[in-house]
């Protein structure tokens, strides 16, 4: 079947790793159930990615559909600083995507391709209404936990107190969550919070959250069972993780990096099975120098073989460039690899690997659990404070070694080593890899064909076909003629036109 015969949806990215990640997923489930998706995020990000992974013009073979990409221009200089600042990143990606996009939505429908879902993900919400002033359906990923949606729908709704300006510490009991520690909520939501920009971008996609017809999930039902039976009388949310298994095309070499991995699985197949500690802290967080020094005393002392990932601090983000102790990679030899970026996935994946000490963010939480794959939790802000709780006190796959940056306290050495001892040998080590692999069984059968997020992913792509059939039946036309309609109702919405439409090149199958 050609491509132009297939339903397509669109999907809008937010431009942060942890996003793309999740959303490029889901896009290639979509495609594998025999839908054409395309991808688009800000043309600042499409040029990282394209140099760091093997994206291109073409479109790629995903299973039974396509995946191809498109990006656009945010409308500022490429070294422009403000980007680093969401407070005005976050309303100047809203004013050009509520033109670029309609745009090349209709350059789409010219091209044989009209389009007929949007898919966002948090932080970009205005997505919706750009689909709902084109008379089209719209979802929406939310890429972290059910039980961080929860928590964030409760503030917003103000349904239970939180931690405010005049009660600091309290606990927050949420339905069917275990009673949270006042530091164990996602900490955008604390008064004292030094990202408020963070709570600013996530409230806004609440306030929008009626617009969706399906909020997908990247977490699945036996994970978070109560949790997600609680939410879905509430919100019409879906659960389809983990979207980093695609049991249909496990090999699609689609990957959406901003950095090139280092080769890390030659070093890690030269080690003993259960021997390495993997140790990141995702694409976002940076540790200040007292606190690497601390991480890599610890790393030295304990005498466990690691892998640590070192990524540069983006120029304009204002954090210092952290240094390793003098001498720390003679003392370390053979024993310590250190890179700037890895291939998580594969890594996670490596039998050589025994534990992996995280900043617990949403995917590298999934990754892990899904991987089977014991941690080491050490968040630091957002919901990663509340993904340690869950993995240390409730999926019981972890040990805790820190409770948060709000916690301002040094992590030393000594506690670093015991934590790795812990997570690496005896008792409470094999309870753990015990558990993960449950965890990580239970994943795969649920993106097994006919397992939890399978079918959902299933009812969701045949509710998507559904509705393309109503759109194109709602302009009584041809599919082309369709996108000529849609295109005066952006007119007619008083959505501008920005200059030439940037026309792409002729797309071509590969295989
Ligand atoms: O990329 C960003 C940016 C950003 C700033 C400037 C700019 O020009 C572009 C992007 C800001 O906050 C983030 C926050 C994030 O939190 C992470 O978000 C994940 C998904 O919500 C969670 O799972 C993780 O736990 C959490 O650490 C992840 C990110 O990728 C980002
Ligand atoms: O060296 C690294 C570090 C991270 N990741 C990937 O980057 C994403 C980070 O997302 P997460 O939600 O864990 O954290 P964030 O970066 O958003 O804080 C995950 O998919 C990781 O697999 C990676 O591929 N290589």
């Amino acid at each position: 079947m050609g491509s132009e015969a297939l339903v397509h949806v669109l999907l809008v990215s937010f431009p942060g790793q942890g996003h793309v990640n999740p959303l490029l997923r889901l896009g290639k489930r979509l495609a594998s159930k025999g839908l054409l998706v395309t991808f688009t995020t800000p043309e600042s990000i499409g040029k990282a990615m394209r140099k760091a992974s093997n994206i291109g013009e073409e479109l790629s073979p995903v299973g039974d559909g396509f995946i191809r990409f498109e990006f656009f221009e945010d409308g500022w200089d490429e070294d422009e600083i403000r980007r680093q600042d969401l407070d005005q990143y976050l309303p100047q990606l809203e004013k050009v995507g509520k033109v670029l996009i309609p745009e090349m939505i209709r350059r789409n429908g010219e091209q044989g391709r009209p389009v007929s879902c949007l898919i966002n993900n948090p932080f970009i919400p205005w997505v919706s209404d750009v689909a709902d002033s084109l008379g089209l359906p719209s979802a929406m990923l939310w890429v972290q936990s059910c039980a961080c949606f929860t928590a964030y729908y409760h503030y917003y709704h103000g349904l239970v107190p939180f931690p405010s300006e005049t009660a600091m510490e309290i606990d927050v009991q949420l339905p069917c969550m275990p009673l949270l520690k006042h530091d164990e909520t996602p900490s955008f939501l604390y008064p004292t919070t030094p990202y408020p920009f963070l709570r600013r971008a996530i409230m806004g996609q609440y306030k929008n959250l009626d617009k969706p017809f399906c909020i997908l999930m990247d977490t699945f039902q036996e994970l978070e069972h109560e949790n997600i039976e609680y939410m879905s009388k509430i919100s019409p949310i879906k659960t389809v993780g983990p979207l980093f298994k695609n049991p249909k095309a496990p090999n699609a070499a689609v990957k959406g990096d901003f950095m090139k991995a280092d080769d890390c699985v030659g070093w890690l197949d030269s080690k003993p099975a259960s021997s390495v500690v993997y140790v990141s802290f995702g694409s976002v967080v940076y540790l200040k120098q007292d606190q690497w020094d601390e991480i890599a005393f610890g790393l030295l002392n304990s005498g466990v073989n690691f892998l640590w990932v070192m990524k540069p601090p983006h120029k304009d983000s204002g954090y210092e460039v952290l240094r390793l102790p003098e001498g720390f990679l003679e003392k370390a030899g053979d024993k310590g690899k250190v890179v700037q970026w890895s291939p998580q996935e594969q890594v996670l994946a490596h039998p050589s690997v025994a534990c992996f000490v995280t900043h617990c963010g949403w995917n590298s939480t999934m990754e892990a659990l899904t991987s089977g794959m014991p941690v080491v939790a050490f968040p630091q802000w957002g919901d990663q404070v509340t993904d340690a709780k869950y993995l240390v006190d409730v999926f019981k796959v972890g040990v805790r070694m820190c409770r948060g940056e709000a916690e301002n306290k040094l992590i030393t050495r000594d506690v670093v080593e015991q934590c790795l001892r812990e997570a690496t040998c005896g008792p409470k080590a094999e309870e753990m890899k015990q558990n993960a692999m449950k965890w990580s069984a239970a994943a795969e059968a649920a993106v097994a064909e006919g397992g939890s997020s399978d079918r959902n992913i299933q009812a969701f792509v045949d509710e998507v076909k559904r509705r393309s059939l109503e759109v194109l039946a709602a302009s009584g036309k041809s599919a082309a003629n369709g996108v000529a309609d849609l295109t005066d109702k952006v007119a007619a919405n008083g959505v501008a036109e920005l200059g030439e439409p940037k026309v792409n090149g002729e797309l071509k199958v590969v295989s």
